[in-house]
């Protein structure tokens, strides 16, 4: 039975389960005699065998075991990283000479890709995230959307992308399954975006926005990553993008992944965010989030769209966390701060079946840590 149930965790690993109360995870129920209700986006889903609570509506079972992890986390997302190559330099992501590249030979193939999504497709995978470096300059990007979308039981095939070579690609990529977009901006001035990316394209990026709405995506929804002093004051600019447009524009905390103090400083918390929100425009109000998202939901009197924040700094999201991820020398790295990675690509190439490689997965994930601990608070 997969464990989702904190007090069914407790009798089976009780190390486990004072992890997962240190860390936050509290249960679903208010009943619960482990633990008291607190934030909604703190909760683990109580399963219907608790003894505590007679009855329980689970949102949807896992189909098996393979991808829960030894908290009780069901993990139905799988982001795919499809290369370590980018066609913009983000000062916050890479230096400006690119970063050190896995050779070829050592990446996954077009085949190996399907092959590993197929399994976690159905093991219970239903989203995954095409990501990168920058997923759209792969030759074969249609190619892959195309066998990714025809899995039996996948429901959202997304991409996360810088936006500019995206506009002429948007219309095959939807004809190929692609069904939702985010795209990455961090500001609305040219000469900014410049200087943030180290290359031109402000323009191209803001058509492939535009043309993403005009074809009809599922969602689409835009990537800003705020930093003091950089983009700050741009803040209630992108909110106003949303009054016409029908898009979802996210406000991200920066991850200072490197640990660096200087770097810690350029993060704006949600908190100072949303002040500065709430100020100039009325009428913003609170959405429902599901458990597993990332991003804390608003909308706005009269806005055709909305806006979100991704707080991975100032609120962790761990206890409803429900991503892994699979690098693209197919390494499987179950925690985006954790250490840990497992090479599938190995044992892959050692002629592994179907039946080793979900093993494998299952080891893996079952390794997974709730991980704040590793991000870098905020006094440091
Ligand atoms: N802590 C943490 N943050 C994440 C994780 N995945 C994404 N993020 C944050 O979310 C931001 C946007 O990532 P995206 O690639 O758009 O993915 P997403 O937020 O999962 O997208 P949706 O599926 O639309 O919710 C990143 O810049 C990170 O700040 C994760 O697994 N852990
Ligand atoms: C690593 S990029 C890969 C996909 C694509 N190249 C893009 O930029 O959209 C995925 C997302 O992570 C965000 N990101 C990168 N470095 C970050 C950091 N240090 N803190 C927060 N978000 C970051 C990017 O802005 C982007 O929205
Ligand atoms: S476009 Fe994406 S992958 Fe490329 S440097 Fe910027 S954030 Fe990193
Ligand atoms: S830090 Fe790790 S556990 Fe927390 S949400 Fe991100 S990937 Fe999940």
């Amino acid at each position: 039975m997969p464990l989702r149930c904190l007090s069914e965790l407790a009798r089976r690993r009780p190390d486990r389960a004072v992890d997962a109360m240190r860390v936050g995870l509290r249960c679903l129920m208010s009943t619960c005699p482990l633990t008291k209700a607190t934030d909604d986006s703190q909760r683990l889903y109580a399963t219907s065998s608790c003894a505590n609570v007679p009855e329980v509506a689970l949102s949807e079972a896992p189909l098996s075991d393979m991808l829960v992890d030894s908290f009780g986390r069901f993990h139905n997302y799988l982001r795919i990283s499809l290369t370590e190559r980018c066609n913009l330099r983000c000062q916050y992501c890479m230096p400006a000479q690119g970063v050190q590249l896995t050779p070829n030979s050592e990446l996954l193939s077009h085949d190996e890709i399907i092959r590993v999504a197929g399994l976690f497709v159905t093991s219970g995978v239903d989203k995954i995230r095409l990501t990168g470096g920058e997923p759209t300059i792969r030759k074969d990007i249609e190619d892959i959307c195309l066998h990714l979308s025809g899995l039996k039981g996948l429901k959202t095939l997304a991409m996360t992308t810088n936006g500019l070579v995206l506009s002429k690609k948007l219309p095959r990529l939807k004809e190929c399954g692609l069904n939702a977009l985010n795209i990455s901006l961090d500001t609305l001035v040219p000469a900014k975006f410049e200087f943030m990316t180290r290359r031109k394209g402000h323009s191209r990026v803001m058509e492939s926005i535009d043309a993403s709405i005009q074809l009809g995506f599922q969602s689409v929804k835009v990537n800003c990553v705020v930093m003091r002093g950089m983009n700050d004051d741009e803040i209630c600019d992108f909110v106003e993008m949303t009054r016409d447009k029908p898009v979802n524009v996210r406000f991200i905390e920066f991850m200072p992944f490197d640990g660096n103090v200087w770097n810690v400083k350029k993060l704006v918390p949600y908190a100072e965010m949303m002040d500065k929100v709430r100020q100039r425009f009325k009428g913003v109000e609170r959405l429902q989030d599901h458990p597993s998202e990332t991003a804390k939901n608003f909308k706005i009197d009269g806005h055709a769209g909305t806006i979100s924040f991704i707080t991975s700094m100032t609120e962790h999201f761990c206890a409803g966390c429900n991503r892994l991820r699979l690098l693209a020398d197919g390494n499987l790295k179950v925690c985006l701060f954790g250490p840990s990675e497992v090479s599938l690509r190995e044992p892959i190439r050692a002629g592994v079946d179907d039946a080793g490689l979900r093993e494998i997965i299952s080891a893996a994930v079952d390794l997974a840590l709730p991980a704040p601990e590793a991000i870098v608070p905020l006094d440091s």
